[in-house]
């Protein structure tokens, strides 16, 4: 580890995974080479914003340079660009840490991705290795930085190849903060032109708390390109789309347009204002447990912090600005997490956030649509976590159903449609969406006209094991236990089901349990079937059986319960099957017994019990009948 005292100047490699990231940038085609400015004016306005925020306990820290901003700096005969700011700055130790490592969860996948792309411009501005999308344009890249209160400057420079240097700066170093110099490559040369700079902080970085001045020419006077004011604190009227959209990138890191804007200010109690969005595509690692949220915290325009929770995990698609007036600025981050206004505020804001939703979902039911398809996996979770607003979010909630496979479907709409003494919401649930369509588990109900929720994603299998209900209907899946469908009527059209089995039926099932042995719980006549022969249901106190295989997938189930085999008492293939058996032919009977579980296996998506014997059976069964 270096530390300040030392002087001289130390070549150091580059951290593996950065090196990897650099070659990328080096050797790749970036369509969307003008994110690096993005980039850098992001890092510059961070570094001005800690500044003040620290300032606030320690006001000799902003000397007799006040005035916070980025500089920027063409310099064409140079072929040099130069982001400058009076802003926090590094010491040799930040340096290291900050410019030679990536300390960020997801990196190597990351990387993976990028190296697959053969655009990764997106993926970059989303993943935020920022300053190393300097590499894009130049083929050297200079900091010279002087942390504000110490009084040592220093040099950081590399050409991107693998390892970088740090010596003490000459004279030449800013009194404070840091400033970046670009000497850009072949093709970038149009970046040390005034025209470009300003077309791209425009379009990127014009919603930037902090003004941003442009030097179009060594020795010309910098003009202000960008005012720094926070555009959030503007009345609705004054902000233009454009800008809304481009504060939505800068927050968010994402490309896309916003397919929510939501922009309020609460007062009363407490005062804030609130500018937030929801993006039109899923931001890279969505699911990834670690992932930073996208919402900033402010204290009257001081950036206090971007990784206190400030919106419920389910929200953490949703990126912008909550910028309080009442919250104290000298607390430390715990003792503001723990503040009753901030739990104030996130209570207001998820809220908020919850009514724009579902406004958008009655007035607007198409554009919903899309961000229920982004979204919803996530929005789901909130089913099973944020039992205060289940309610909400049953509104808010849409399902591909047994009739609706293309999804869609609301369960105001499910309840409207209930059949006659129909008295559960039932569902489906699986890891695969194709199969659940496809399931013999929904014969009976479709026989009967009774609309199933298929829920294929992963959280699914845990909300509705602890949902009570929807407007007292109670949630069932229609694998566990027997499915009292009778009182239900037959759709138009739909064949009855067989009714008891008849007595040879009855005693062949019988002679199936007993072979099945300990492979199942009971083999008993369905009701819920009508094409198929046979399929698997749990027993009727035992768990819904996709839940049971997801917590199999995740290592939470020690031992899986043992399934029911229900066999449909009507299916031509069990009448003969009867037959055989009246006719002593028991060893083929066995063998069907088996392949059937081995069959009601396969529609679960589950491999047979035991490969070897499935394959035994099946040569037999075969052989038979081809003669
Ligand atoms: N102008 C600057 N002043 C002070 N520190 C800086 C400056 N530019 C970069 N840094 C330091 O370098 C670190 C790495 O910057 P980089 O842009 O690669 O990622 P990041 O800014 O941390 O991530 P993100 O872009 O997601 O916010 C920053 O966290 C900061 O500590």
């Amino acid at each position: 580890m270096a530390t300040t005292d030392q002087t001289r100047a130390e070549s150091r490699p580059f951290e593996a995974d950065v090196s990897r990231l650099l070659h990328l940038m080096v050797h790749s085609v970036y369509s969307e080479r003008d994110i690096f400015l993005r980039e850098l004016v992001a890092n510059a306005a961070d570094a001005c914003e800690k500044l003040r925020t620290l300032a606030l306990q320690d006001h000799a820290l902003l000397g007799n340079d006040p005035d916070l901003r980025i500089t920027i700096a063409a310099d064409p005969d140079a072929k040099t660009l130069t982001v400058a700011d009076n802003g926090i700055g590094m010491n040799r130790d930040d340096l290291a840490d900050a410019l030679g490592t990536i300390a960020r969860s997801g990196t190597r996948a990351f990387l993976d991705q990028l190296g697959e792309q053969g655009d990764g411009s997106r993926l970059i501005g989303q993943f935020g290795v920022g300053f190393y999308s300097a590499f894009m344009v130049a083929d050297r890249v200079d900091v010279v930085t002087r942390k504000a209160g110490e009084s040592a400057a220093w040099r950081w420079s590399s050409d991107g190849q693998g390892s970088y240097t740090i010596e003490p700066a000459g004279d030449d170093a800013p009194a404070r903060g840091t400033r970046v110099v670009l000497h850009l490559n072949e093709q970038s040369q149009e970046f040390a032109g005034g025209a470009a700079v300003e077309r791209i902080v425009r379009e990127h970085g014009s919603a930037v708390p902090v003004p941003i001045d442009l030097v179009e020419k060594p020795g010309e006077a910098p003009r202000r390109i960008a005012d720094g004011a926070a555009i959030w604190a503007k009345p609705k009227s004054e902000v233009s789309e454009e800008d809304y959209a481009n504060f939505y990138q800068s927050v968010s890191g994402q490309f896309d347009a916003p397919a929510l804007t939501m922009h309020w200010r609460a007062e009363g109690r407490h005062e804030y204002s609130v500018l937030a969005f929801v993006p039109s595509t899923p931001p890279l690692a969505l699911f990834d447990p670690l992932r930073k949220g996208r919402m900033k915290l402010y204290v009257r325009r001081i950036f206090i912090a971007d990784d206190i929770d400030l919106l419920p995990g389910w929200m953490r698609f949703v990126s912008g600005v909550v910028d309080s007036a009442d919250l104290p600025l000298n607390l430390s981050r715990e003792t503001i997490q723990e503040s009753p206004i901030l739990g104030a505020i996130r209570k207001g804001v998820a809220n908020r956030v919850m009514s724009e939703l579902e406004k958008l979902a009655d007035k607007e039911p198409e554009r919903y649509a899309k961000v229920w398809e982004a979204f919803g996996a996530v929005i789901k979770e909130g089913l099973y976590e944020d039992y205060e607003r289940r309610d909400g979010l049953f509104k808010l909630a849409r399902f591909a159903t047994s009739a609706h496979p293309e999804g869609g479907r609301s369960l105001a709409q499910y309840v409207t449609d209930l059949r006659p003494n129909q008295t559960a919401i039932w569902y489906l649930v699986g890891d695969d969406a194709a199969r659940l369509k496809a399931s013999p588990h929904l014969e009976g109900f479709r026989a009967r006209g009774v609309e199933v929720l298929l829920l294929s994603d992963p959280v699914d299998a845990f909300w509705v094991q602890t949902a009570v209900g929807y407007e007292g209907k109670p949630f069932r899946s229609v694998t566990q236990g027997a499915a009292d469908l009778d009182a239900v009527p037959l759709a138009e059209g739909a064949a009855a089901p067989a009714a008891e089995p008849s007595a040879p039926v009855a005693t062949v099932l019988a002679f199936m349990k007993e072979k099945l042995g300990d492979a199942v719980a009971d083999v008993r006549p369905s009701t819920r079937l009508a094409e198929s022969p046979a399929c698997l249901v749990a027993a009727e106190a035992g768990p819904d059986r996709g839940l049971e295989r997801i917590l199999a997938a995740h290592g939470r189930l020690k031992e899986a319960s043992k399934p029911v085999l229900e066999i449909n008492p009507g299916h031509a293939l069990v009448a003969s099957l009867a037959e055989h058996f009246g006719r002593g032919e028991r060893d083929a009977v066995e063998d069907a017994a088996f392949l059937l579980l081995d069959q009601a296996r396969a529609a679960d998506g589950l491999p047979p019990a035991d490969p070897a014997g499935f394959a035994a059976r099946l040569d037999r069964v075969l052989r038979k009948a081809l003669g």
